[in-house]
Formats: C-alpha cells, sequence, structure tokens
C-alpha cells in the first residue's frame, strides 16, 4: 500500500494525516530523516518556515529530503512547505530546499488580510475551490517548468513542477480533498514509474 509521509516538525501536520487516510493509503508523521526512504510521496505542511529550517538542519533532513526528490518523488508543499521548496526568496534571504523554480514572497497579504478564506478557480478542477490562507506567502515568479494552477487577485498562489506540488493555501484545514487527490495521483503515477522497468 501507498505512503505518504507528513514532515512533522512543526506545523499542520495532524490535518493532513486525516486526509491522507480518509483516502485510504498510509499516512507517517516524519520525525527522523532515516523514515524517508520508506516513503512514496511527502508533505511539507504549513506552519512557520523558519522554524521547520532550523529543525531541518537540527535533525538533518535537508540532504535527504533534497536525495528524495532528485528520485523524482512526489513532495506536496502547503504554505510554509512552499516557502521551502522555492529556489529563491524575494526578500533576499537564502533560500532552504531549492527545488522548485520559483520566487517566493513570505507573508504576502497585508495586515487586514493576515488570514481568509476564499475560493479559487483552479485549473483541472471543475468547480472552485475553498481556500484557507494564513498569513500566506506568494508565488512571485514561476521559471522553466512551472506550471500555474491558481491565482488569487492576480498572484499565483498554487503551482506544479513534474513531481512538485505547491499551494500557498491550506487545502488540509478544508474538507475539500481535491488537492489531495491530486497530490495521491502524482505518488501513484511517480510509483508506476519506478515499479516498470
Ligand atoms: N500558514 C503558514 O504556513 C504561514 C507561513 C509563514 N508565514 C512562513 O513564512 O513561514
Amino acid at each position: 500500500m501507498l505512503k505518504i509521509g507528513v514532515l512533522a516538525l512543526q506545523g499542520a501536520v495532524s490535518e493532513h494525516i486525516k486526509q491522507i487516510e480518509s483516502a485510504g493509503l498510509v499516512a507517517v508523521a516524519v520525525k527522523k530523516a532515516s523514515e524517508l526512504h520508506t516513503l512514496d510521496g511527502l508533505i511539507i505542511p504549513g506552519g512557520e518556515s523558519t522554524a521547520i529550517r532550523k529543525l531541518i538542519d537540527y535533525y538533518e533532513f535537508k540532504s535527504p529530503i533534497q536525495q528524495f526528490s532528485a528520485e523524482k518523488k512526489p513532495i506536496f508543499g502547503t504554505c510554509a512547505g512552499l516557502v521551502l521548496l522555492a529556489n529563491e526568496l524575494s526578500d533576499d534571504s537564502e533560500a532552504h530546499l531549492r527545488l522548485m523554480n520559483i520566487t517566493v514572497k513570505r507573508n504576502a497579504f497585508g495586515r487586514q488580510k493576515d488570514s481568509f478564506e476564499t475560493k479559487l478557480k483552479v485549473k483541472g478542477f471543475t468547480d472552485n475551490v475553498p481556500a484557507v490562507f494564513i498569513r500566506a506567502p506568494i508565488i512571485t515568479e514561476v521559471q522553466e517548468n512551472v506550471e500555474v494552477l491558481a491565482t488569487h487577485d492576480n498572484q499565483i498562489v498554487a503551482a506544479k513542477q513534474g513531481h512538485l506540488l505547491v499551494t500557498s493555501f491550506h487545502p488540509e484545514l478544508t474538507e475539500d480533498n481535491r488537492w489531495m487527490n491530486l497530490f495521491i495521483e502524482m505518488v501513484k503515477q511517480a510509483h508506476q514509474k519506478t515499479t516498470i522497468h
């Protein structure tokens, strides 16, 4: 059975676990880098990217996650997870995992809109999808091979690059499981590719 891990260093872990399990897959809260090789997909959740980064360094997750990605195993970054995956940060601070061809601006919505809920039109989904934004980042630039999946107020808030999927918002905080289903499809396809030689 396919297994999806949620990086469980800080942030919104249990909601992702519930969505994975309700889709009938095995979910693991990942606390050690040695667990990564047992997984078919990884979710990097929302939280505080600077705090998660400190823990990534402390628990020596950085190169194992980069290796996981090099094997084309799918990774889904939500909110802080998106910040962590970016190649570049717009404030010129040092980027973290540098896996995805995007430039990201942190906390991009002004104070009044610090947190809000809206409905997004998403490429490939028939009806609009509810989205919860919490001190959310935006993608200010996409580079090669990145497909924009959704915008809000003309800002890019969801994108895909091959085996990498990112959202500025928190799909796990809604009852709508379409983002999780999309990620699970990516995991299934990647799994098929590695088992057919
Ligand atoms: N909800 C979130 O994940 C917030 C992200 C946070 N503002 C950051 O930059 O890390």
